[in-house]
C-alpha cells in the first residue's frame, strides 16, 4: 500500500527564504555540509540522552556515528545519522515552516536588502542551517524516523514554494538528507561535492572535532603482487597488477576541541567550532578557554561573537552554554552556566563531577555550577577588560553589539558591579564620535568637580539641546549620554563610580557655582542676591504652581538655565520622563507624576510674565501663557505633551495675534 503524497505549501517567509537560496549569491555555499553535520551530531547527541533517560525507548545507541555517501554518477550527496530523528509533525514544525523567532527581523532585512550581495550578507547573519542546502541542490529529500517510533516521514522539495511529504514504513532510526546537486559552476562557488577529495576537505576544515565519528566509502587502490607460476619458464618478473578496493574511513578525528591544549587547536578549528556550537556564521571576536583542577574539574571553551544574534533582545532568547559531563553532551542553553547579560557568550562546559542525569531543576541548586558560573563571569569580563586595553577596535565592535546586554548586569549583578561599570563605555559631550570609560571621565573632571555627571534621554540630540545642559555646558562640565532604555533604570540602582556619585542632570538641584576661592564676603552677597530675586520672583512661582497644578508641584528659579525661559526637573529619586514612559509601555501602572518648574529669572519672557503678573492679576490670557511656557520646557527636553492639541491651538492663536 502506498501512503498518499501530501503536497504542502511553504510559509510566506520561508518561501522568501528559500527563493534567496536557490539564487544565492553567497560565496561560502561549502556551508551547507558543516551544516547537515551538525545537525546530525546534535541528533546524536541528543539520541544519546534519550536512551539514558529513558531505559524503555526502543532504540539502538550501540553504534552512533554520521555516514556521507556519494553517487559520482547522479550527482547525488547523502548525510545519514542514526540519532533522535523527527517524526512528522516535528518535519512540519522544523522544516517546513521557519519556526525561529528571528523570522520577522529577518524578513524585514530581507526587504530592506537592495540587492543580491546584501541579500547574501544576511546569510552570514542569521545563519541558515538546513535550508542551506538548496544553495547547492536543485532538490533536497529527507527521510527520517524517530527513535521509539515506527513510522518514518520522507519529505521533498525543490525550495519552489511547495514540498511533499509521505509516510514511509522501512525507514532506518535516523535522519538521511539526500541532495540531488547542482551542476558544478566554480565561478558561483559550487564545487564538485560528489568528489572524495572535496568532502574530506570540507570535513576536515569545518567539523572535525564532531564527537562522532563521520563515515565516508573511499576508493583506494591497492597493489597486488604477481603470482609466481610454477611453469618454471623462467620468467620471474610478472607485472604486479592494481585492484580498487572500498572502504570505509572515518573522515574526522574527533577530538573535543576543549580537551586540547589552546596552543596546539588552531584559529580555524575554533571558528568551525564556534560555528558549530552557535549555530553563527560569524567569526569569534575572542576565544577563551578555561581548565579547572581539582575539587571541582572542569574545562571550558567561550566565545564572544563579532555580531549579535537577531534574538539578543527577544524574550525567546537562546544562551548560549552547552553543558556536557565527561564528553557527553547533556543539554545546550544552560542558562544556569552563565548570566542573562552575558548571554552572548557561546561555547562549552565539560564537568567531571555531575551526574549524567543531571536536570536543570538539581543545576541551579547545584554548588559546583555556581561556582562555575562565577569563575566564568570573572573570567569573561576580565576578558573584555584586557581587550579594551589592548585591541580597542574590537572592544569597539563588541560594546556596539553587546553594550546593552552587558549594562542589564549593573541591576542583576551586583557582585561585579565595579568590574562592569570598569568595562562600560558611555557617550558623552567631551567627544561626538568616541565613547568614554568612566575611569577617563574621571580624569578629565574640573578641579572642584565632585560628581560623574549624566542625562538620559531618548537621542544624543535631544540630550545635547535639553535645556539642563545649558549651564554644564557655559562652563564646559562634561556630561555622559545615556541613550538607551537600561541606562534609565541601572541610573536609578548604582549610586557611584570610584566614589564619585553619579548625578542626574535633570533631577534635584545643581549648585555649579564654584565659590572656592571666594571672600566670606562674596559669598554672603550672591547669597543676599539670590534671595533676592527669589522674592522678586516670589509672586510669579506661587502664581504658576496653581495654574499648571495638574503636572507641575512646585516652581523655584534655576541656575542650570541659560537660554531656556524654563525646563521641568524631577525630584533626586524620581523616574525619569523616558523610564515612566518604558514602565508604561510594558503594561505597569503609574500613578501621575508632578515635576519642578524651573525659571531662567534673567529670560525676558519670564521677567516679562513676572511684570504682567503684578499689574494684571487674573488675566486668562497669562494662564495660558503659563501653559505655553510649560509646554515649551516639555517639548525642548523631547518629552511628550498630554494634549498636543490645545498646545498648538494656544499657539496658533498667540502667532494670530502677533502677526
Ligand atoms: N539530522 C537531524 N536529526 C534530527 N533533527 C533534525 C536534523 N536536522 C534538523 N533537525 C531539526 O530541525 C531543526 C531545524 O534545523 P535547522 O538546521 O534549520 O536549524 P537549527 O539547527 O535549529 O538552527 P540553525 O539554523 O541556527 O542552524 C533543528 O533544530 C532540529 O530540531
Amino acid at each position: 500500500m502506498n501512503a498518499p503524497v501530501e503536497e504542502r505549501e511553504f510559509q510566506a517567509e520561508t518561501r522568501q527564504l528559500l527563493d534567496l537560496m536557490v539564487h544565492s549569491v553567497y560565496s561560502n555555499k561549502d556551508s551547507f555540509l558543516r551544516e547537515l553535520v551538525s545537525n546530525a551530531s546534535d541528533a546524536l547527541d541528543k539520541v544519546r540522552l534519550a536512551a539514558f533517560q529513558d531505559k524503555d525507548l526502543e532504540v539502538d545507541t550501540s553504534d552512533l556515528h554520521i555516514t556521507i555517501e556519494r553517487d559520482v554518477e547522479n550527482r547525488r550527496l547523502t548525510i545519514r545519522d542514526n540519532g533522535i530523528g523527527m517524526s512528522r509533525e516535528d518535519v512540519v514544525g522544523l522544516i517546513g515552516t521557519l519556526a525561529r523567532s528571528g523570522t520577522a527581523e529577518l524578513r524585514a532585512k530581507l526587504a530592506e536588502a537592495k540587492d543580491a550581495a546584501a541579500s547574501a550578507d544576511l546569510i552570514g547573519q542569521f545563519g541558515i542551517g538546513f535550508y542551506s542546502t538548496f544553495m547547492v541542490a536543485d532538490t533536497v529529500t529527507l527521510v527520517t524516523r524517530k527513535a521509539g517510533e515506527s513510522e518514518g516521514t520522507r519529505w521533498r522539495s525543490s525550495g519552489e514554494g511547495t514540498y511533499t511529504i509521505e509516510a514511509v514504513e522501512d525507514a532506518p532510526q535516523g535522519t538521511s538528507v539526500t541532495l540531488d546537486l547542482k551542476p558544478v559552476d566554480t565561478d558561483d562557488h559550487l564545487y564538485d561535492y560528489v568528489s572524495e577529495s572535496k568532502i574530506r576537505e570540507l570535513v576536515k576544515r569545518y567539523s572535525d572535532f564532531i564527537a562522532w565519528p563521520i563515515r565516508m566509502d573511499v576508493e583506494r587502490t591497492e597493489r597486488v603482487e604477481a603470482v609466481e607460476t610454477e611453469s618454471g619458464d623462467g620468467d620471474d618478473d610478472a607485472e604486479p597488477t592494481e585492484k580498487t578496493v572500498v572502504e570505509t574511513q572515518t573522515l574526522n578525528s574527533m577530538k573535543a576541541l576543549w580537551a586540547r591544549p589552546k596552543d596546539e587547536v588552531d584559529a580555524e578549528e575554533y571558528t568551525q567550532f564556534y560555528r558549530h556550537v552557535s549555530h553563527a556564521w560569524d567569526e569569534p571576536l575572542e576565544t577563551i578557554a578555561l581548565r579547572a583542577e581539582g575539587t571541582f574539574e572542569y574545562q571550558a571553551l567561550l566565545f564572544i561573537p563579532s555580531q549579535a544574534p537577531f534574538d539578543l533582545f527577544m524574550r525567546e532568547r537562546s544562551h548560549g552554554i552547552h553543558l556536557y559531563v565527561k564528553r557527553v553532551f547533556i543539554m545546550d542553553d544552560c542558562e544556569e552556566l552563565i548570566p542573562e547579560y552575558l548571554r552572548f557568550v557561546k561555547g562549552v562546559v565539560d564537568a567531571a563531577d555531575l551526574s549524567l542525569n543531571v536536570s536543570r531543576e538539581i543545576l541551579q541548586q547545584d554548588r559546583q555550577i555556581r561556582a562555575i558560573r562565577r569563575r566564568l563571569t570573572k573570567k569573561v569580563l576580565s576578558t573584555i577588560k584586557d581587550i579594551r586595553t589592548e585591541r580597542p577596535d574590537d572592544y569597539t565592535t563588541l560594546w556596539n553589539q553587546f553594550g546593552r546586554a552587558i549594562k542589564e548586569g549593573l541591576i542583576a549583578d551586583t557582585d561585579n558591579r565595579d568590574a562592569i561599570l570598569g568595562i562600560s563605555a558611555f557617550e558623552s559631550t567631551h567627544d561626538p564620535e568616541t565613547a568614554t570609560s568612566l575611569e577617563d571621565y574621571v580624569a578629565r573632571m574640573k578641579p572642584n568637580q565632585t560628581e560623574i555627571y549624566y542625562i538620559t534621554g531618548e537621542s544624543r540630540s535631544a540630550m545635547e539641546n535639553s535645556p539642563h545642559m545649558e549651564a554644564f555646558r557655559a562652563r564646559g562640565i562634561e556630561v555622559l549620554l545615556l541613550g538607551d532604555p537600561v541606562d534609565e533604570v541601572w541610573t536609578g540602582n548604582v549610586p557611584d563610580f570610584d566614589g564619585k556619585p553619579l548625578r542626574s542632570i535633570a533631577k534635584g538641584e545643581v549648585d555649579l557655582d564654584d565659590d572656592e576661592g571666594k571672600t566670606q564676603e562674596e559669598k554672603d552677597a550672591a547669597e543676599k542676591e539670590r534671595a533676592e530675586k527669589e522674592e522678586q520672583f516670589s509672586d510669579l512661582t506661587t502664581w504658576l504652581t496653581e495654574t499648571l497644578s495638574d503636572n507641575v508641584s512646585q516652581t523655584r528659579l534655576s541656575t542650570r538655565l541659560i537660554d531656556s525661559p524654563a525646563c521641568l526637573v524631577g525630584d533626586t529619586f524620581s523616574f525619569s520622563p523616558q523610564l515612566e514612559k518604558l514602565y508604561r509601555a510594558s503594561g505597569q501602572f503609574l500613578p501621575p507624576s508632578k515635576r519642578i518648574l524651573e525659571l531662567n529669572p534673567d529670560h525676558p519672557l519670564v521677567t516679562a510674565l513676572r511684570d504682567a503678573r503684578a499689574s494684571t492679576k487674573d488675566d486668562e490670557s497669562l494662564a495660558d501663557t503659563a501653559r505655553l511656557l510649560y509646554g515649551m520646557a516639555v517639548i525642548a527636553e523631547g518629552g511628550e505633551l498630554d494634549d498636543p492639541a490645545h498646545f498648538a491651538k494656544l499657539l496658533a492663536a498667540r502667532l494670530t495675534a502677533t502677526v
